[in-house]
């Protein structure tokens, strides 16, 4: 495979970052792949409630993944906070090694390992290391997850912009929630004018889900031309070896 997964990031927290991923399992199960899944700090759970947190969870659940959790969740902290936060709260400090050893271990069983970051790409893990320094470190591309609505401009510009000060590359801009409001008129051009603004494949419009399961908002992505092209071409690439 050319290129070692993909890193679903946002331009900020519950914008449907675990919504996308679990979409993009979706049509990986669709498509008869063997793919990883990992998240790998999630911040918001004490690890008493249930075998996973939310995230994990899901993704664990539509990818089918029965192994050791600490390979797809190798870090967790209580509070809902960045991961350095988190960690300082509690005097801790991110375990950097870990997260790099659960990576190594997904990457010998797979081709490809679909990554869910948590919050958006400059959210600190340690003083040295944020989201986007964990996505070049892995070498993963990134797709951005954004909103729809009045403000996501300037949210997914300042992104893209970070990913590319900091060498990574931008595989496609997923807009979510997009919901029609006379009050907003911006809503039906800003996909558009995103994509000329950063010059970043917007891959789908998504629509706000009733039930936002993996099944119909993964339909929705396989559907759209610009996921399909960038699927299309990482297809041929793998053919190629
Ligand atoms: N297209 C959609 N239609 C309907 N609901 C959606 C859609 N996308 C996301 N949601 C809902 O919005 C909320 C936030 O989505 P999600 O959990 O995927 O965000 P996130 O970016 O992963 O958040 P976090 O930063 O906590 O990881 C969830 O309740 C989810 O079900
Ligand atoms: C708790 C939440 N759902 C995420 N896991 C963490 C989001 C951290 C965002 C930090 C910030 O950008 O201010
Ligand atoms: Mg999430």
């Amino acid at each position: 495979m050319t290129i070692p997964g993909l890193f679903v990031t946002g331009t900020d927290t519950g914008v449907g970052k675990t919504v996308v991923t679990a979409a993009l399992c979706h049509i990986l199960n669709r498509l008869g792949w063997s793919y990883g899944v990992m998240k790998p700090i999630e911040t918001g759970w004490d690890g008493t409630t249930g075998d996973w947190p939310p995230d994990a969870g899901r993704l664990v659940e539509i990818s089918g993944y029965t192994g050791d959790p600490e390979d797809v969740l190798p870090i967790f902290f209580e509070q809902p906070a960045a991961p350095l936060m988190a960690a300082r709260w509690t005097g801790q400090t991110v375990d950097v090694d870990r997260l790099d050893r659960a990576w190594e271990r997904q990457r010998r069983r797979h081709d490809f390992v679909l990554v869910e970051g948590a919050g958006g790409l400059a959210v600190p893990i340690t003083e040295d290391l944020d989201m986007a320094g964990l996505a070049r470190r892995w070498g993963l591309p990134l797709v951005v997850v954004a909103r729809a609505a009045l403000g996501t401009i300037n949210h997914t510009v300042l992104t893209v912009a970070y990913a590319r000060a900091k060498g990574i590359p931008v595989a496609g801009i997923v807009v979510n929630q997009f919901v029609p409001d006379p009050a907003d008129p911006t809503r039906p051009d800003n996909a558009g004018m995103i994509e000329e603004l950063t010059q970043v494949p917007v891959w789908a419009v998504l629509p706000h889900f009733r039930d936002p399961d993996a099944p119909a908002v993964g339909e929705a992505l396989a559907a759209s031309p610009g996921f399909r092209r960038w699927l299309t071409g990482l297809l041929q690439e793998s053919r190629k070896g």
